[in-house]
């Protein structure tokens, strides 16, 4: 659904040359939802305002939704949908008004249908007559998707879709998205600052960094092969510290052991996978096992284990 290539983008400022972009290579499958994550200024709007034709790439290329973004951009247009992190609706027009009007203007078949459609979908009937700037953060942002979906796009950008909303509207709206995919197969590219989201709501991630990708796969995926389990264990003495870190030296499986006191903290690849074999071994070298801990690492610790910073520091 997308494919681009050496995607890239430099503004000239006053003081200088920014590459806000170095070359993107990224591709989305149909029906996937995948998110693009980094800190502050790591490049993720200026992309995403290149793969949906707002702002022109300096190098590289793109097929989104079908279409080549620097020889079809009206065509990419037409088959995307694509949600701003402020919205773009007049606060004093009416919801219902303001759906209409969009579908209007995408010339959306049968549209009067299509409203009632999506605001039942989305939590927004029987707030029609209200203007959209006396609705809810949560409503507010319903309403922002509904607006980028009402002429069925395959294909839907999401900046930031939760910024600012609390814990609660945000889970409602990641129901959504995936009610979204699940009912339409909708492809979703989204943004976003909120490690919980890529988490939670994404099958696949993209995290950018000083304008390159650093790293990409599933939140678990990325987890395992970037970071590693952590297990924990408390040993009963010093004698047995020293005998759990001389079985576990050569263990495969053990990526590393750092021993603080009668504590050895491991990195794994797949704590599940190895528990039994990390038990068995510390057993037979009678180490006195107090206590075991399985600790899978955050999206934090990925960012952490590529770029050095913590991604909440960066942010
Ligand atoms: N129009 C512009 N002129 C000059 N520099 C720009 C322009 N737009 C973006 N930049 C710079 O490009 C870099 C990437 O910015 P971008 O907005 O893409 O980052 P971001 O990851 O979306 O950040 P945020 O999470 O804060 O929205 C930043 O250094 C930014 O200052």
């Amino acid at each position: 659904m997308i494919d681009a290539c050496g995607l890239a983008r430099t503004f000239t400022t006053g003081h200088g040359t920014v590459e806000a972009v170095r070359g993107v290579d990224l591709s989305v499958a149909p029906g996937e939802i995948v998110g693009f994550l980094g800190p502050n200024g790591a490049g993720k709007s200026t992309t995403l305002r290149m793969l949906t034709t707002l702002l022109a790439p300096t190098a590289g290329r793109a097929r989104v939704a079908g279409h080549d973004l620097r020889a079809d951009p009206a065509g990419v247009r037409r088959d995307i949908g694509y949600v701003a992190q402020g919205g773009g609706t007049d606060p004093s027009v009416p919801v219902g008004e303001e759906l209409d009007l969009q579908a209007r203007l995408h010339g959306v078949p049968d549209r009067a249908r299509r409203v009632a459609e999506l605001c039942g979908r989305l939590e927004l009937a029987g707030l029609e007559s209200r203007p959209s700037g006396s609705l809810s953060g949560g409503q507010r942002r319903r309403l922002d998707l509904a607006l980028g979906l009402l002429h069925r796009p395959p294909l839907v950008f999401l900046d930031e879709p939760t910024s600012g909303l609390d814990p609660q509207s945000r889970g409602n709206l990641w129901d959504h998205v995936r009610a979204m995919r699940a009912e339409d197969g909708t492809t979703v590219f989204l943004t976003t600052h909120y490690l919980e989201e890529a988490d939670a709501l994404c099958d696949r991630l993209l995290i950018i960094d000083r304008g390159a990708i650093v790293a990409e796969g599933t939140p678990a995926d990325l987890k395992r092969r970037v970071a590693g389990d952590v297990v924990t264990l408390e040993l009963a003495d010093a004698a047995g510290t020293a005998r759990a870190r001389a079985a576990l030296a050569g263990h495969a499986g053990v990526r590393e052991a750092a021993v603080a006191g009668r504590t050895v903290r491991l990195r794994v690849g797949d704590g599940e996978r190895e528990l039994a074999g990390l038990v068995r071994a510390l057993d037979a070298a009678g180490a006195g096992l107090v206590s075991l801990n399985l600790s899978r690492p955050t999206l934090d610790d990925v960012f952490l284990t590529v770029t050095g910073r913590s991604l909440r520091d960066a942010a």
